[in-house]
């Protein structure tokens, strides 16, 4: 890095949660950072370039104080990092941003409004004159559509101009202060009761240096884990509230000077907004989406498309071709068999099968589903879903937003597995990666489980959903009862209703999907090859025989340890390898369940060993086996023992019945 890299001023962009800050980064430092229409998006920090400064996006965060977890990234920023900000404002929630707009120009940081949404203002009736907040603010205002990249010229233009007043009104405060030798920034803190500010203060003997630098960062961070202060005596100004009050007056000062409202009625999308979070009409609306979604995955994409891919593109045009040219170009020799047998054996082939398997089934699946969940993120549909299932899910253990998760799962579970980063607490997200693995089939695999059974009747499908609904309600009470800590209430504040931006969708979709073909590719290669050389030296016979006592208890033949072994790897190719054997309808039945309740698919194990830890993969592994056997195992003496009893049983009702009328 050059000097001038070294040297480069920092901005800093901050503000409310779900206020537009990311897209504004993005429109700036010309670089994508995750756009979704709900709080809490952007969970860290991400660096960026735009002209002469180095940009920085943060957590949302509604004041500087040290409230959570992401203002408390966000103040450190302010604090240590930023040499000026750019404040972004919600121009509908005037009421709610200004106030850490002040705070932060009472602070003294240099900083420059930029007042996004704008379109969404015009369209609530609600009009600002921006010149007249310039100048009650004193510092330079710049209203934007930051989607629409209208105003992000002049944002970049006036950056120069970041500034704070002299003097705001908070200097009376800083009376009362002890005499420490702090800046602007910290001593409005202080006088606000910040408890890290303060306990910083009572660690430091000889104060801070003057004005905040990068070494008071690393005072504070001591302060903060130490949670004492070095000489006992924490400062507290008891004047949060007076600060604070005096600032809520000043904002709505400000306000009432530039702001004013038409009358507009409600809005069409906050009806609807209304409609979905009401039980009673948002259950049919959430299960219609559901079913849409349903419908586009699972029977579009996961029949239709990936069968196109599989039969014609894969099956008469790819692997013939590819089988060829490999044949034609190893030479023949009795070495290079083993080599040919990994690159291209029809089970698991490194060249054909596999590369099939990730282009031809994953890669469509993933990303329908990316811009399905990309398209629920953007509208604000995703958080009403949680709001409306939050009491459902929480008499298992997992707060409504794990419905985003479970719906994922449906189609694949090794994305669910990721998407449970958004179940908040550390207990809910290993609640639902548990229940994930154990009972959610991923599409593809329901796919087939559905023909199978659509071929036994109507009955078998119900009896098969409300199996694995028992299984799921079951184990998600038990790992509720068991695991310590109690569920978090669902805290989230509704974004507005918006018409998704079909570019940020788009955009989102490719991201992922790069991301997913880059983790999950290689992965699934070296499986392959692992998996080919077993077969190639007779392990998979073997295996195949051990596994015989296990069928044995289910009621089924010695075949199904073969697709076992091949659930192992994907749930799906088990589904697949069922069509194969001669089956009853019971053992069909039995066979099905126990592939669904079995071990989580390799993809999936290797996403969750990557996103909880190797004792939680483990249990999980061993606890399917388990759970898949016993419930099998149950099956299929209900069906040996009960099943015959109770037909019997009745029969001889009916018979005595005939008897009696006849
Ligand atoms: N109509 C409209 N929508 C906008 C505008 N700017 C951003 N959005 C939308 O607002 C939502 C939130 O945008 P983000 O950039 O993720 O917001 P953020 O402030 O980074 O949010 P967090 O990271 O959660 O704090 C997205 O759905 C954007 O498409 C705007 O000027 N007009
Ligand atoms: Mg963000």
């Amino acid at each position: 890095m050059s000097d001038d890299v070294e040297h480069r001023e920092t901005v800093a962009l901050v503000g409310a949660p779900n206020v537009g800050k990311s897209v504004v980064f993005g429109a700036l430092a010309d670089s994508y950072v995750d756009v979704s229409n709900y709080p809490g998006t952007t969970v860290d920090t991400t660096q960026g370039e735009c002209d002469d400064y180095r940009l920085t996006d943060t957590p949302g965060a509604h004041g500087i104080s040290s409230f959570s977890e992401e203002e408390r990234v966000t103040r450190d920023i302010v604090l240590n990092e930023a040499d000026r900000v750019i404040n972004v404002v919600d121009a509908t929630q005037l009421d709610r941003d200004l106030f850490m707009t002040l705070q932060l120009l009472d602070m003294g940081i240099p900083t420059v409004v930029a007042l996004n949404m704008m379109d969404e203002a015009a369209a609530d009736g609600i009009e600002i004159d921006v010149e007249a907040l310039e100048a009650e603010l004193g510092v330079p205002v710049v209203p934007t559509v930051a989607v629409d990249g209208d105003g992000i010229g002049e944002l970049r233009d006036r950056l120069p101009e970041a500034s704070a007043p002299d003097e705001t009104g908070i200097e009376r405060f800083f009376s009362d202060l002890p005499a420490v030798e702090v800046g602007r920034a910290r001593k409005t803190l202080l006088v606000e009761d910040d408890e890290p500010t303060a306990r910083a203060v009572a660690d430091a003997d000889d104060g801070f240096d003057d004005p905040v630098g990068p070494d008071d960062a690393a005072a504070d961070d001591a302060a903060d884990q130490d949670g004492v202060a070095a000489d006992g005596g924490v400062f507290a100004s008891g004047q949060r509230e007076a600060v604070y009050g005096n600032r809520r007056r000043r904002v709505g000062d400000v306000i009432d000077a530039v702001q004013h409202r038409g009358d507009r009625g409600r809005p069409l999308a906050e009806r609807f907004s209304d409609l979905m979070i009401d039980p009673l009409t948002g259950t049919p609306i959430a299960l219609a989406i559901l079913g849409v979604i349903f419908y586009l995955i699972g029977v579009v994409v996961a029949q239709k498309v990936v069968d196109f891919l599989e039969i014609v593109v894969f099956g008469e045009y790819y692997n013939p071709a590819v089988e060829g040219v490999v044949t034609s170009v190893l030479p023949a020799a009795n070495w290079v068999e083993p080599i040919e047998f990994l690159l291209v054996n029809d089970n698991l082939g490194l060249v054909t099968v596999t590369v099939q398997y990730i282009l031809g089934v994953l890669l469509p699946l993933v990303i329908a589903f990316y811009l399905v969940i990309g398209v629920l993120e953007d509208s604000g549909m995703l958080p009403r879903l949680a709001v409306l299932t939050d009491r459902g899910l929480n008499r298992v253990g997992l707060n409504g937003r794990a419905i985003v998760p479970m719906i994922v799962g449906v189609g694949c579970v090794t994305m669910a597995v990721i998407t449970t980063r958004m179940v908040g607490s550390r207990r809910e997200r290993l609640i639902s990666t548990a229940l994930l693995g154990l009972a959610i089939p991923c599409s593809a695999q329901l796919g087939v489980i559905m023909g199978l059974l659509a071929s036994l009747g109507m009955g078998w499908w119900v009896a098969y959903v409300g199996v694995l609904l028992g299984v799921l309600g079951v184990a998600g009470v038990v790992l509720d009862r068991t695991l310590p800590g109690e569920s978090e209430a669902l805290v989230t504040e509704l974004p507005r209703m918006r018409i998704p931006k079909p570019r940020n969708v788009l955009r989102k979709t490719y991201n992922r999907t790069k991301m997913f073909l880059r983790e999950a590719a290689p992965l699934f290669g070296v499986t392959a090859i692992g998996v080919s050389a077993l077969d190639y030296a007779g392990g998979l016979d073997a295996i195949e025989a051990g596994l015989e006592p296990l069928t044995g208890l289910l009621g089924l033949p010695q075949e199904f340890g073969q697709i076992l072994l091949l659930g192992l790897i994907r749930r799906d190719f088990a589904a697949a390898g069922m069509t194969g054997l001669e089956l009853g309808p019971s053992q069909i039945f039995v066979g099905l369940v126990v592939i669904t309740l079995f071990v989580p698919c390799i993809l999936s194990m290797v996403m969750i060993l990557k996103e909880r830890d190797l004792k939680t993969g483990l249990v999980m592994w061993v606890g399917s086996w388990a759970v898949a056997f016993g419930v099998g195992a149950a099956l299929a003496m209900g069906f040996a023992y009960v099943v015959p009893r109770v037909n019997a049983a009745v029969g001889g009702v009916i018979a005595t019945f005939a008897g009696v009328i006849g």
